[in-house]
């Protein structure tokens, strides 16, 4: 478990040189959310600087989510992917994270895959299929895609991170050191990855997978307020990622959600990389309050976790070896055949 000491060292940063600004890029973006005292107060504006959305993969119920920073010339992308592609020609495994990948944009999954674009922008956790539909959306945007980032290695579906980055070439792939998977780059709790002027925190949320971390808008005046973070599979909405495989811990991820996810401003948003109920954000301290496993005291958590009886992911068996190379077995045989 990661001490408040060890996620305040910043051990690297992934920062782009930052070019004059031109006014003209400026463009602004705001949500506004109606919420109860706990999760946050009245109606919210993030920075002026932030583009965001986020798409949804149904087959999967996956969410991958796009970063940008609109007031850069270049306007930055990060997609957070969590991609699925059902072709079993189609599938690969994502050095980030264990997910299976499809085709797609450059979205980070990791079971919790987020999309990040910034006018230099960032996809978190891209889900294999949904790639030609992230791309086109950064092109339509005018974003210039510069990261796909995944929270871990999926099970469940195929990123989309090797497939976006044959369609999108300079785009860098991102996943944890601790995910043990392939990637361009790796992060370690404390890293931070920049996105023009933006950028996101890394803190390490193991226990649905080893690798497992979450990605946290910055802190500072410039960042977007209330801060976002965006979970994976460790917190979902009213939920949780299963801990049954790939070296899961029900023990550890009630300790890294407590630690981690649960000490961040009550007001931050939270965006998972599923949901299988309806939801499609929600705050922390929403979930402190109302989230069904995670209010439980650690022994209550871990019975719970362990009687789920879930059935395995569909896709296990492809998803995650292809996932452990963040889909680049398809891209390689696709470009030789
Ligand atoms: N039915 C789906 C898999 C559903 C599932 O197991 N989801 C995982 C996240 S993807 S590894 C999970 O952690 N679920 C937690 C829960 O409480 O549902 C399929 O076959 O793909």
């Amino acid at each position: 478990m990661l001490s408040k000491v060890q996620f305040l060292k910043v051990s690297a940063t992934f920062c782009a040189p930052t070019p004059p600004k031109r006014s003209s890029f400026h463009q602004i973006v705001t949500f506004r959310a109606k919420l109860g005292s706990r999760m946050g107060s009245a109606s919210y504006t993030t920075s002026s600087k932030l583009l965001f959305r986020q798409l949804f993969e149904k087959e999967s119920s996956t969410y991958t989510y796009l970063l940008a920073d609109v007031s850069h010339p270049d306007k930055p992308a990060l997609l957070l992917i969590f991609c699925f592609f059902p072709g079993k020609n189609a599938m690969a495994l994502c050095k980030f994270c264990s997910h299976l990948t499809g085709k797609l944009i450059v979205v980070l999954r990791c079971c919790v895959c987020l999309r990040i674009l910034d006018m230099k922008s960032k996809l978190v956790d891209p889900v294999d299929k949904t790639v030609d539909r992230d791309v086109s959306l950064v092109k339509e945007l005018g974003l210039k895609l510069i990261y796909a980032i995944n929270t871990h290695v999926h099970a469940d579906h195929v990123t989309g991170t090797g497939l976006l980055k044959s369609k999108a070439p300079g785009v860098k792939s991102i996943i944890s050191k601790a995910s043990q998977a392939k990637a361009d780059l790796f992060v370690e709790p404390g890293d931070k990855i920049c996105f023009g002027d933006l950028f996101l925190e890394v803190r390490a949320t193991p226990g649905h997978t080893q690798g497992c971390v979450t990605y946290v808008t910055g802190d500072g005046p410039d960042q977007p307020q209330p801060r976002m973070a965006f979970t994976g599979d460790a917190l979902l909405i009213r939920g949780c990622g299963r801990t049954d495989f790939q070296g899961g811990s029900s023990d550890q991820l009630y300790d890294s959600v407590h630690s981690q996810i649960f000490t961040l401003p009550e007001d931050t948003f939270v965006y998972p990389a599923h949901d299988y109920k309806g939801f499609s954000a929600s705050t922390v301290g929403e979930e402190m309050q109302y989230n069904p496993r995670l209010t439980k005291d650690k022994e209550t958590f871990k019975n719970i976790m362990a009687n789920l009886n879930l059935s395995y992911p569909k896709m296990i068996d492809r998803a995650v070896p292809a996932n452990m190379v963040c889909g680049l077995q398809d891209v390689e045989a696709k470009v030789a055949s």
